[in-house]
């Protein structure tokens, strides 16, 4: 008789129903790929009596987990569920009971992911997580397989869909945040609480899973330097655009001499940049290897089917593993140990937005505090304030040190001539691509 393999698909949210609807219509390509047919065998849900979209069997649906996690018949768990301790909790005892994981979750991953991975270890199961990290771009496959003979030494990306999706539409729709952030609340891309979207952490949670793999660290989520775009304001993204860039919040992980930084924020990236072209939900991943060089993966970052995609692929690999009794065999432990670089070591150039007095002196007051810090100028802008007795003024600065940004953010805050620091920026990639 032909072996099945069966899963437990742990939610039926936005992703979980994309998984069903994938097996459903790729079933002849999956038993060509792998052989077997892959089929649902159970469905975790938190609400029985939810109206369900698709062709659902509700007899598959339940609310408890132990139907699942151990059910004899049931060869992987599939978690698109979300959450964090519990869900670590949940996927341990899955393991215990010799199944294998799959999971979309990088809220818990960055968290338990090297625990998560070395129990699976040693009990010789397999985790997978492609979806956690740039919905249906295959990132963590490509620096795990394609670039693994290589030695990473940058990561640059827009690795969030919902709030590439918010500046997009503000600047092209001239549309307002929080209009445009439930637009993409509708549309699937938001995280079930979107302050982790628009705050940076969920970005920030893909960049350490990312540079856990590219450099072979142990990263902790709180060591990347995480910024949003909650408080940016249309001018921000008008003053970027007038300049010759667009803004994009980045997430950037980079080492040299052994030593890494990590971060998301709020980046202006030139028009010619690839990395300005991407629009809406999607996402792209720039990685700079010492042999391959410039590499650039690009695609939809969020969304139903582009994130089951990578789900049920991750599925596949797992059940080809399975089949070749070779599974658990992923190696967990990290090569170097992590060193974090000082602020006087990271560089890029920067943009500030500054409200000041608009007087004679004014100018120099300001130039000179740049000046002090040995931060040199590429380019200003000075315009005054219609009615008022002030002027706006917008700078870039030539490539300087964090540790001497920071010098001049604080002597700023303290001139008289300065009525308010409206927003500061890094600025990358000029010299790329
Ligand atoms: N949406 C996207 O584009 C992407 C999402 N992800 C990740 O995939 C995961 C799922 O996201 P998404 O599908 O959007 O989420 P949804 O909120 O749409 O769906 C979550 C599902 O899980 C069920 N669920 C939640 N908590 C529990 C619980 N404690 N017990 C039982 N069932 C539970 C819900 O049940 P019920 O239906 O009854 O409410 C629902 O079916 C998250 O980790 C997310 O970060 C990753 C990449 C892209
Ligand atoms: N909320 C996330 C979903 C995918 O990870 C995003 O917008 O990118």
């Amino acid at each position: 008789m032909q072996k099945t393999f069966n899963i437990g698909l742990c939610g039926l949210g936005t992703v979980g129903t994309g998984v069903v609807k994938i097996l459903q219509k790729h079933q002849n390509e999956i038993v060509h790929q792998i052989g077997y047919p892959i089929e649902v065998k159970k469905i975790l849900v938190n609400n029985m009596d939810k109206k369900r979209e698709g062709n659902i069997p509700l007899s598959l649906l339940t609310d408890k987990v132990e139907e699942l996690v151990e059910h004899p018949d049931i060869d992987v768990i599939v978690e698109v569920m979300g959450g964090i301790e519990e869900t670590y909790e949940v996927l341990e005892k899955a393991i215990q009971n010799k199944k294998h994981i799959v999971t979309a979750n990088k809220d818990m991953m960055a968290i338990y992911g090297s625990s998560l991975l070395q129990f699976a270890s040693e009990n010789e199961c397999d985790v997978r997580y492609e979806a956690s990290v740039a919905g249906g771009i295959p990132i963590i496959r490509s620096l795990t397989d394609g670039l693994a003979s290589d030695r990473i030494h940058k990561i640059m990306g827009i690795v969030n869909g919902t709030t590439n999706y918010i500046l997009t539409k503000m600047i092209e729709q001239n549309r307002s945040f929080e209009d445009v952030l439930l637009e993409a609340q509708q549309l699937g891309y938001a995280e079930a609480d979107p302050s982790s979207d628009i705050d940076g952490l969920d970005a920030a949670r893909k960049v350490s899973l990312l540079s856990t793999l590219a450099f072979s660290m142990s990263v902790q989520l709180q060591d990347v330097d995480v910024r949003g775009i909650r408080d940016m304001s249309y001018d921000d993204l008008f003053y970027a655009e007038q300049l010759g860039y667009t803004m994009k919040l980045l997430g950037i992980a980079s080492r040299d001499e052994g030593k890494i930084e990590m971060s998301v924020q709020p980046t202006l990236v030139p028009h010619h940049h690839p990395l300005a072209s991407i629009k809406d939900e999607y996402n792209a991943v720039y990685v700079y290897g010492e042999a391959v060089g410039e590499t650039m993966f690009y695609g939809p970052g969020a969304g139903q089917l582009p994130t089951a995609t990578a789900v049920v692929s991750d599925l596949m690999d797992v059940v080809k593993n399975i089949r070749l009794g070779v599974t658990g065999k992923t190696s967990v432990q990290p090569q170097f140990e992590t060193k974090l670089k000082h602020s006087s070591e990271i560089y890029s150039k920067f943009f500030f937005r500054l409200e000041a007095d608009d007087e004679t002196g004014t100018f120099l007051a300001i130039t000179s505090v740049f000046a002090e810090e040995k931060v040199s100028l590429d380019k200003i802008l000075q315009m005054p304030k219609q009615g008022r007795a002030t002027a706006e003024i917008v700078l870039i600065t030539h490539e300087a040190s964090k540790e001497q940004i920071d010098n001049v953010l604080h002597k700023l805050e303290s001139l008289q001539v300065i009525n308010g620091i409206h927003s500061y920026y890094r600025v990358e990639g000029e010299g790329e691509a």
